[in-house]
C-alpha cells in the first residue's frame, strides 16, 4: 500500500447462511480516485462497501482506509469518511438546511460550511423547504451533501443515482463530479453501467460476489476488441452492397435498420461517405454490457 492510496481491501469474504454474498474481495483505491463498484441486483456491491467504510464486520479479509482499520469501530477515521447509505435516513420534519446543520453539528461544522453544500448540490433555493418536500432527486443530493458536509477526504456513496429519472441522474452526475474536483476520493456503487463508463476514473465489475474484471472502463472496452457497428436506416444501402464495402465484416438489416459490423470504421466509414449514405448513420462502439456479456456470459440486466 502506498502513501496515496485511500483504501486496501483484501480478500474479504462474507457469508449470510449458504450464500456467499462477497467471496474473495480485492482491490485498492488511489487518492482523489472515483472508483465505481459495478454489478446487477445482489452482486454483493453494498455488503462490499458497508465493509470497506467499517459499518460490517467481514468474516474474514482486510481493509486499510486512510492507513487505518475500520473495524472495529474507528473514531479517528469517522470525520475523514462520508457515507452515503442506500436508503437515506432524514430527521422528520426538517427542512434541508436544517438536516445539514444537524448533521455538521455533530463535528462543529459552520453555518457557512452549510451553505457551501447547498450551493454544492443545486439545492440553495431549496433551503428552508422540509426534507418530505423534495423531489427524489433533491432527496439524494440532500443526502450526498449531508456525506460531505464535515469534509471528508473519502466519500462512499451506495447506488447514489438509482431511481432517479435520467435528467435528475444527469444533475448528479454535475455534483459527483463536482466532488471529485476539490479533491475527494469517491468510492461509489451503481448497477448502471453507462453512467460508470462516464463518470469513473476506474470501475471493477462484480458479479455473484466476486470481482470479474477491475480497469479503467475505456480499457476494459478497448481490451474486448468488439466491433464497430454501423447503422444506417432500412432503404439507404442494398445489403448485398453493403457486404461489398471494404471493412465490412458482418452486414444484418431488419424492419428498421441495417446494421454493417466492422473492425476497421475508417475505410467503411470512407466508402458509405463516397455512397452518399452519412445522413443519419449512427456509429456504436462496444460499452461496459458488452464487457459484462463477454466476462458472464449474460446479458446484463440491472
Ligand atoms: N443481511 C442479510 N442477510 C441475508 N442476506 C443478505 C443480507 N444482506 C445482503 N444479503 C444477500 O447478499 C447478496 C448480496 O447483497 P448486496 O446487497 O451486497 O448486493 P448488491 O450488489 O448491493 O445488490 P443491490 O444492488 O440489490 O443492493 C444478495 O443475494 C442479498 O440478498
Amino acid at each position: 500500500m502506498t502513501t496515496s492510496t485511500a483504501l486496501a481491501v483484501t480478500d474479504i469474504h462474507m457469508s449470510y447462511g449458504d450464500l456467499r454474498a462477497v467471496d474473495g474481495v480485492s482491490f485498492e483505491v488511489a487518492e482523489g480516485e472515483f472508483f465505481g463498484i459495478l454489478g446487477p441486483n445482489g452482486a454483493g456491491k453494498t455488503t462490499t462497501l458497508e465493509i470497506a467504510e467499517g459499518l460490517r464486520e467481514p468474516d474474514s479479509g482486510t481493509v486499510r482506509l486512510l492507513g487505518e482499520a475500520p473495524w472495529p469501530r474507528n473514531l479517528a477515521l469517522l470525520p475523514k469518511i462520508g457515507v452515503q447509505l442506500q436508503a437515506s435516513a432524514f430527521f422528520e420534519k426538517l427542512t434541508a438546511r436544517e438536516q445539514l446543520e444537524t448533521f455538521g453539528a455533530l463535528y462543529g461544522v459552520t453555518s457557512a460550511r452549510v451553505d457551501e453544500m447547498l450551493e454544492l448540490v443545486g439545492l440553495s433555493d431549496k433551503a428552508s423547504t422540509p426534507e418530505a418536500k423534495l423531489s427524489g432527486g433533491q432527496r439524494q443530493r440532500l443526502s450526498i451533501a449531508c456525506a460531505l458536509v464535515h469534509d471528508p477526504d473519502i466519500v462512499f456513496l451506495d447506488e447514489p443515482t438509482a431511481a432517479l429519472d435520467p435528467q435528475a441522474r444527469r444533475n448528479l452526475w454535475d455534483v459527483l463530479r463536482e466532488v471529485q474536483a476539490r479533491g475527494k476520493t469517491i468510492v461509489y456503487t451503481t448497477h448502471y453501467l453507462d453512467e460508470a463508463e462516464v463518470l469513473c476514473d476506474r470501475v471493477a465489475i462484480m458479479d455473484r460476489g466476486r470481482i470479474l474484471a477491475m480497469d479503467a472502463p475505456a480499457r476494459l472496452v478497448r481490451d474486448l476488441e468488439a466491433a464497430t457497428r454501423v447503422i444506417l436506416e432500412r432503404g439507404a444501402l442494398a445489403p448485398d452492397l453493403a457486404r461489398a464495402l471494404p471493412g465490412a465484416d458482418q452486414v444484418a438489416q431488419d424492419e428498421v435498420s441495417l446494421t454493417i459490423s466492422t473492425r476497421t470504421p475508417a475505410p467503411l466509414l470512407a466508402a458509405l461517405a463516397e455512397h452518399g449514405t452519412l445522413d443519419g448513420l449512427q456509429v456504436r462502439t462496444a460499452t461496459l454490457e458488452d464487457v459484462f456479456l463477454e466476462l458472464t456470459g449474460r446479458e446484463y440486466r440491472a
